[in-house]
């Protein structure tokens, strides 16, 4: 029995992700029998039209809507609106009757699932009021969903954390990462920890450095006002790329226990080396996008979006050098960049092992630089491509790279699902292991903090600096081309 109580349930991520994901979850038999889901907002509006309105988002963006028509009628038997206004108490005394009415149909307790999808600065008062009213206190029960961001530095993040527990334990609070409910990311774990191939080869001694991209080819579109709190680092390096350099460089977790997998990503956090200030220019690069061409659609430049400062120095871009000081990752560069309106959307990470020593091949044979790379590609594309050498068909021994690929979509006809859905349901399970503990989200702040510093006191002169449509910033590629290395910029070809 789960009772989903979600603030925020007629905004724009309860509509595209939400909904979506807790319809898909029906249709595959992972919701209870007994379940209830209302969405809670200040507007004033029927049931009725709360399901016509999440009907239009599951239409467009559930990942398995054809089903719609034969089980939408009883799917949203289960969806209620509830006009409640987070900063009244009034409203949670609406949701205390529902509680109880529920229960007592149901004959049982609940598990109830609050999910803020609201504006962050309503979390403390939230939290407050269903602590107020009974709503919080049963550490088995009663769970609080937090979104993005959390914070928007250290101290923020940790004011917030100390708040939320004067009313949640911490095994209540669920942080979303959503790359982390990604398919493609929770098989970084298999791939890792399910062979015994790579263990061997996954250290200091065999890997030459690591790249993490996460490139977009979209602008802010209409997350200008966002997004000029925010900018690239906060909104996707503090979580979405420290935790995919996590998923890679952690130690072997003795089993998937929710704690026993943070604590072991903690640890990875912990060793990341923290930058003095003086130290931050030349292992860290911003830029934003001037205008330019993104698959054929022109893009306006950065300052121009709605609701962006016409002179903002908010980096839309960003290129950041990490070294994890421990025992595995001694010297080994760890590359991370992300981006808005750039070249092509992808994500994905790459593992670029060292050269063969003895090279016993004339010169000729090969001109391929750094031939051995294992490619996670986390998305739009789902695989995994091992490269290595191969000797091309002839009578001359001269040689070729070729890709040895697992790709999800020839191993599976169903679709993946999507990562809210992943979420979700952990979250209904009440299993904590994909979402961020307190610890780790202040650990990846402290990460950033002394950069966002340097870059919050020196506004850019140059911005914008990088063209819709192109890779990024030049300096982005010196960053990575003083160590000799470029780039991983054509994952999709292999390249
Ligand atoms: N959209 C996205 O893709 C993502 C969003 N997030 C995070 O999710 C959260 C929600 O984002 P998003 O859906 O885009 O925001 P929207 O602005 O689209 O929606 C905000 C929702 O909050 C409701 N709301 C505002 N004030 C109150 C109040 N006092 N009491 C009750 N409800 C209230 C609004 O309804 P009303 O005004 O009628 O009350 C509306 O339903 C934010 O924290 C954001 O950072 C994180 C990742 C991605
Ligand atoms: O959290 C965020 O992620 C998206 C990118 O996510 P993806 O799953 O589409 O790769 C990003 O566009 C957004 O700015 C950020 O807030």
């Amino acid at each position: 029995m789960v009772i989903i109580f979600i603030f925020g349930g007629t905004g724009d991520l309860a509509q595209r992700k939400l909904l979506p994901a807790l319809f898909n979850l029906y249709l595959d038999g992972h919701l209870p029998e007994q379940f209830y889901i209302a969405g809670l907002s200040r507007n004033k509006m029927t049931p009725a039209a709360y399901r016509d309105l999440i009907k239009k988002g599951i239409d467009e963006h559930a990942r398995r809507n054809e089903a719609l028509k034969e089980h939408w009628e009883d799917f949203s038997k289960h969806v209620d609106y509830l006009q409640v206004d987070a900063t009244k108490e009034q409203g949670y005394k609406a949701m205390v009757k529902k509680v109880a009415a529920l229960e007592g149909e149901w004959k049982a307790p609940a598990t109830i699932m609050y999910y803020l999808s609201v504006a962050p600065q309503l979390a403390p008062t939230i939290a407050e009021l269903l602590c107020k009213n009974g709503l919080a206190n049963d550490a088995q029960r009663h769970r609080l969903v937090f979104e993005k961001p959390f914070g928007h530095d250290l101290q923020s993040a940790k004011e917030l954390n100390v708040l939320l527990r004067k009313y949640f334990a911490e095994e209540q609070i669920f942080r979303i990462d959503h790359f982390l409910g990604k398919e493609t990311v929770q098989n970084i774990l298999a791939l890792r920890f399910a062979n015994a191939l790579f263990e061997p080869i996954w250290n200091h001694r065999y890997v030459d450095h690591i790249q993490i991209s996460a490139t977009e080819t979209v602008g802010v579109l209409d997350r200008g006002a966002y997004y000029e709190g925010a900018g690239a680092l906060r909104d996707m390096v503090q979580n979405h790329m420290l935790q995919l350099l996590c998923m890679v460089a952690m130690e072997a977790p003795v089993s998937f226990d929710a704690n026993e997998v943070r604590n072991k990503k903690h640890d990875v956090l912990k060793a990341i080396r923290r930058y003095r200030r003086e130290e931050v220019h030349s292992h860290a690069v911003r830029g934003q996008y001037a205008s330019g061409w993104v698959e054929g659609k022109k893009m306006q430049t950065y300052r121009e979006e709605k609701s962006v400062d016409p002179h903002s120095g908010v980096e839309t871009y960003a290129a950041v050098k990490l070294f994890v000081d421990n025992w595995r990752w001694n010297g080994v560069p760890f590359y991370i960049r992300t981006g808005k309106s750039l070249a092509e959307k992808t994500t994905h990470i790459a593992i670029q092992f060292k050269n063969a020593p003895s090279y016993a091949f004339p010169p000729e044979a090969t001109d391929t630089w750094r031939p051995n790379r294992l490619l996670i590609n986390i998305s739009p594309q789902l695989d995994i491509r091992l490269r290595f050498q191969a000797k091309q068909p002839g009578p001359h021994m001269a040689l070729q790279p070729v890709d040895m690929v697992f790709n999800y979509f020839n191993n599976t006809s169903e679709t993946q699902p999507e990562a809210y859905e992943t979420l979700l349901q952990d979250v209904i399970e009440g299993n904590a292991t994909l979402f961020m503990r307190a610890d780790q989200v202040e650990a990846a702040w402290a990460i950033i903090d002394p950069i966002m510093e340097v870059w919050g006191n020196k506004p850019p002169v140059d911005f914008p600096n990088y063209a819709a449509g192109s890779w990024g910033p030049e300096d982005a590629e010196a960053l990575i081309a003083r160590d000799g290395n470029h780039w991983a910029t054509l994952p999709l070809n292999g390249g």
